[in-house]
């Protein structure tokens, strides 16, 4: 069953459109991706599957309801992580959780939610006095609360160290195994790769592509990139010309040629026929940060 529809999307703000016709549908228990550089309209799109805006154009549904004109079905099925300002720094994580369950007929049970996201030695601890992470988690919490069918969490780790950040991606990857589908928006790429069945890349309003993680790292221009030293100088041209190389670049004192599995093989034999020794020679997979830079032309960090 598909759990959000989005079909011809379109928002402008002043006449400047941010969103050009984005379509996606995300099926049950999946989680869903949404890459892209800052304002490529990451954040209108999911604003506009939780309701909070209004499509100037377009077909919306979550769970098969229409999030602009069925509130509060939506409500219902859709669980939605607050930004970090819109608590008080006073209120306890007890609190927090008390007061976020009464917006819910039905409430998830507090205690068992509070167990599952290690909130439990925090309940007394304010809001304020949280680490990133525990602030995380209790985003998380605050978001099952309704016991969601459809989650909806932007920019979740940003700000988090290495390791609040994959104690969150757990937590991800815990909600996944229970079949709540998960619509995701980040910057990271580790994160992505690592936690989304499917991901769309947003550039400039539009859906630059979309795919499964090894399907966007399968569109890098070069699958391989082979990095070397060598100890006599190999003249590019022939580096060039090696079946299936796509560059050739020096950086710092190595040549890094990026190419398939066919232009190693070559680069092997070049090197040979040439007598050249490659010191510290490394050949490496395209990344989704390869995949994301060829699709958008931007860093994404
Ligand atoms: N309420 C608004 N009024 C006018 N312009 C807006 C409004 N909200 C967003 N924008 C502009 O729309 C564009 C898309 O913004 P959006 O927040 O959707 O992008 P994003 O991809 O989420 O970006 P980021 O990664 O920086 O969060 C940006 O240029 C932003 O400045």
């Amino acid at each position: 069953m598909t759990a959000i529809e989005v079909r011809g999307l379109h928002k402008a703000y002043g006449g400047r459109k941010v969103v050009d016709g984005v379509s996606f549908e995300v099926g049950e228990g999946e989680v869903f991706g949404i890459l892209g550089p800052n304002g490529a309209g990451k954040t209108t799109t999911v604003e506009c599957v939780e309701g909070l805006r209004t499509p100037d154009e377009g077909r919306v549904r979550v769970c098969g309801y229409d999030p602009a004109t069925q509130r509060a079905e939506v409500t219902r099925v859709l669980g939605v992580q607050l930004q970090q300002s819109e608590l008080q720094a006073k209120l306890t994580v007890r609190e927090a959780l008390d007061l976020y369950a009464s917006f819910h007929e039905r409430p998830a049970d507090r205690q068992a939610l509070a167990e599952r996201l290690g909130l439990v030695p925090h309940l007394r601890t304010r809001f304020g006095k949280l680490s990133g992470g525990q602030q995380q988690r209790l985003f998380i919490a605050l978001a099952l609360l309704g016991d969601p069918r459809v989650v909806v969490l932007d920019e979740l780790t940003t700000g988090l160290d290495p390791r609040a950040r994959r104690e969150v991606w757990s937590l991800v990857e815990s909600l996944r195994d229970t079949g709540v589908t998960v619509l995701l928006v980040t910057h990271f790429m580790e994160e992505a790769q690592r936690l989304c069945d499917r991901i769309a890349v947003l550039d400039q309003g539009r859906i630059a592509a979309l795919d499964t993680p090894e399907g966007l790292i399968g569109r890098a221009s070069a699958a391989k990139e082979i990095s070397f030293a060598a100890n006599t100088p190999i003249d590019p041209a022939a580096l060039r010309s090696l079946p299936g190389a796509v560059s050739v670049r020096t950086a710092e004192g190595r040549t890094v040629v990026g190419g398939t599995d066919e232009t190693v093989t070559a680069f092997v034999s070049l090197l040979a026929r040439e007598g050249v020794t490659a010191g510290q020679l490394r050949v490496v997979d395209a990344t989704l940060d390869d995949a994301y830079l060829d699709l958008t032309g931007t860093d994404p960090r």
